[in-house]
């Protein structure tokens, strides 16, 4: 049975272009985009203001494309991991970490990565797919904790300046009036910084921006991320010096911490010089522990040190608080962890032959 195109992560313009085509009249977009995104309907049996002519017609080629969660494991404090089919056999992550006044949701952008940084679980899974603007809002629509949610960052699987089209598409319906009408201010977009595409996401859209920094020397950072080959924190400063993050958008850089990696003052002194001018935050990370990989967290009070340190020095920083540490907080676990159990009931000889 041939699959249908899902409504889900559809702008306004695309609505429009969409009932021009079937001849309904102009109008049904933006009612469309009601069902969807204010009513957030799951079906289009449901979107009862369109004669039943037109949501028959619709239904031959079109679906709302909702899907919910596969799977889940909750942890003690509170935080909810989902795992979402997205076809094919692959699965994405989505996290949701209730707070005392926020609910942030952290959604994946892609089916593994193509940047492979040394310390990070999904860059291990190699690169499988982008998802679409509607496999990114359906992480969202289909959350069962969905009316609850304050914040969404986009700290998932995957690189969102690798798929920027469908990220922006994503970005623009969830912040578009027609759309779910979010704040920018409540949405935050994690990279690792390409130097294709940080700019036209800096322009093109409004969200906070957060930088995956984890060194301040080339040489070091290239270590841990062979993206800096190819777009150095040095050059990547310098673009972000030409716009102002002094205002309602929020610049922040993120730093995992790694035991006698990048955890001396040294090294905080050098985040000084580099970020020196910049209106922008730090975010110090603790390192969940992935399997195979020869990096270690530092211990707290070097960390409260470094932020000391950081802090005193004009550099305004924070220990993000660790959630879920009891449910394979580090992205990419839980989607691995499904992807061997599928590829086990698929090809059980191939397998065993392996081990
Ligand atoms: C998984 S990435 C996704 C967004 C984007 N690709 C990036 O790297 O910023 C989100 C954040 O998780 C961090 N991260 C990855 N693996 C981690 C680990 N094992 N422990 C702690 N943080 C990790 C990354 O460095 C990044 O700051
Ligand atoms: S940290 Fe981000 S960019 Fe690096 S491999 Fe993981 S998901 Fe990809």
């Amino acid at each position: 049975m041939m699959s249908k195109y899902p409504l889900l992560g559809m702008p306004l313009v695309e609505l429009q272009k969409l009932v021009k085509e079937l001849g309904m009249p102009g109008f049904a977009a933006k009612q469309l985009a009601s069902w969807l995104y204010e009513k957030k309907v799951n079906s289009i049996d449901e979107m009862t203001n369109l004669s039943l002519r037109h949501r028959e017609l619709l239904k031959q080629g079109y679906e709302v494309g909702v899907s919910a969660p596969v799977d889940e494991m909750r942890s003690v404090d509170g935080t909810v991991k989902y795992l979402y089919s997205v076809g094919d056999g692959h699965f994405v992550e989505a996290v949701y970490i209730p707070d005392e006044e926020r609910a942030t949701l952290c959604i994946s952008s892609q089916v593994g990565c193509k940047m492979n940084c040394k310390f990070c679980m999904t860059g291990k899974q190699g690169f499988k797919a982008n998802l679409t603007a509607a496999q990114i809002i359906n992480q969202i629509h289909s959350l069962p904790e969905r009316d609850k949610l304050t914040n969404i960052v986009m700290m998932g699987m995957g690189e969102p300046l690798d798929n920027l089209d469908e990220v922006l598409k994503a970005l623009h319906v969830l912040t578009g009036d027609y759309g779910y009408a979010w704040s920018p201010k409540r949405i935050t977009v994690s990279s690792v910084g390409l130097r294709r595409g940080l700019k036209r996401f800096i322009e093109e859209c409004d969200c906070h921006l957060a930088i995956s920094l984890h060194a301040p020397i080339p040489l070091l950072r290239a270590d841990l991320m062979p993206v800096e080959r190819s777009f150095s924190i040095v050059e990547m400063v310098d673009l972000l010096r030409n716009y102002d993050f002094s205002k309602q958008r929020r610049l922040s850089f993120e730093y995992i911490v790694f035991k006698g990696v990048n955890d001396s003052l040294v090294y905080a002194k050098e985040l000084v010089k580099l970020l020196r001018g910049l209106d922008c935050r730090m975010n110090l990370i603790r390192y969940h522990a992935i399997p195979g990989v020869n990096l270690e967290g530092t211990d707290m009070d070097t960390m409260v040190a470094f932020r000391d340190y950081l802090t005193s020095h004009g550099l305004f920083a924070t220990i993000r608080a660790s959630r879920g540490e009891d449910i394979f907080a580090a992205c990419g676990m839980l989607s691995t962890a499904k992807q061997e159990e599928q590829n086990r009931e698929e090809n059980p000889a191939e397998i065993e032959d392996k081990e």
